[in-house]
């Protein structure tokens, strides 16, 4: 049953969360070289930490996460995602097939996109941005550098259609979305792509499996 709370108009149906994950060989490659052979363990850690927090967040009902990778689509699913498979047509399309299994699994629900790159995401800080989305009929946060989008999220019975993908914070204006970037959300923003995101992640503080990696990538080489 999704979570439900209770605000002035009654309680809400709890929002749907849509993750997508690249497949491992391909992601993080801006991270490959401070990362090296722990690239692909980072790049599960990241999502995971994401999606934790996600779950975490009292707004939200379920994460659905699209992958066509077994090892993220495994790890996620231990954490309590449902997951679907990838159509291999790129972030907006895999996207769009999250967003179909969204409308089956709660018809009723607001859909979310949320990128899986937040590792430092609390979950109040999701909270914050899902109440405020909530009044309108599409909205989006942009990342820290304002360029980019870390969450795009829709009203129940309003299109879900993302436009992920380089500059997309001018894309998603343009679609006529309502930019959200209250004060107080940094951890909703700061989407890790680049040794520097990493490193203003973890002085934010990130999650235990991001941690636990980055902890090993500095053991020194035997
Ligand atoms: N399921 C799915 N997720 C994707 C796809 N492309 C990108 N993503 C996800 O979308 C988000 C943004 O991805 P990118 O910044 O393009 O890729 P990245 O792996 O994070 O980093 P780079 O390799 O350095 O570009 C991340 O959550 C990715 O996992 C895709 O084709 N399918
Ligand atoms: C996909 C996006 O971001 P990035 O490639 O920076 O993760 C985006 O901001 O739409």
């Amino acid at each position: 049953m999704p979570r439900t709370h209770s605000g002035e108009i009654g309680p809400l149906p709890g929002w749907t969360i849509v993750v997508p994950v690249k497949t491992l060989i391909a992601a993080k490659t801006r991270l490959a070289a401070a990362a090296g052979p722990h690239r692909g363990a980072l790049a599960v850690a990241i999502a995971s930490d994401t999606v934790a927090a996600a779950l975490a967040c009292p707004r939200v009902a379920r994460v659905v996460v699209v992958t066509g990778d077994p090892v993220p689509a495994r790890a996620l699913a231990a954490l309590g995602a449902h997951v679907v498979p990838d159509p291999q047509a790129g972030l907006n399309a895999a996207l769009r097939s999250g967003g179909e299994e969204a409308l089956r699994l709660a018809p009723g629900a607001p859909v979310g996109a949320l990128q899986a790159d937040l590792p430092a995401l609390r979950p109040a800080e999701l909270d914050v941005a899902l109440a405020a989305a909530a009044d309108f009929d599409q909205a989006f946060v942009p990342d820290a550098a304002e360029v980019g989008t870390t969450f795009y999220g829709v009203r129940p019975g309003v299109a879900f259609r993302p436009r992920f993908g380089g500059e997309s914070r001018a894309r998603h204006l343009a679609a006529g979305a309502k930019e959200l970037a209250p004060d107080g959300i940094p951890t909703v923003r700061l989407d890790v792509d680049t040794p520097a995101d990493l490193a203003q992640a973890l002085a934010l503080g990130v999650g235990p499996h991001t941690r636990a990696v980055v902890n090993t990538m500095k053991e020194p080489s035997p």
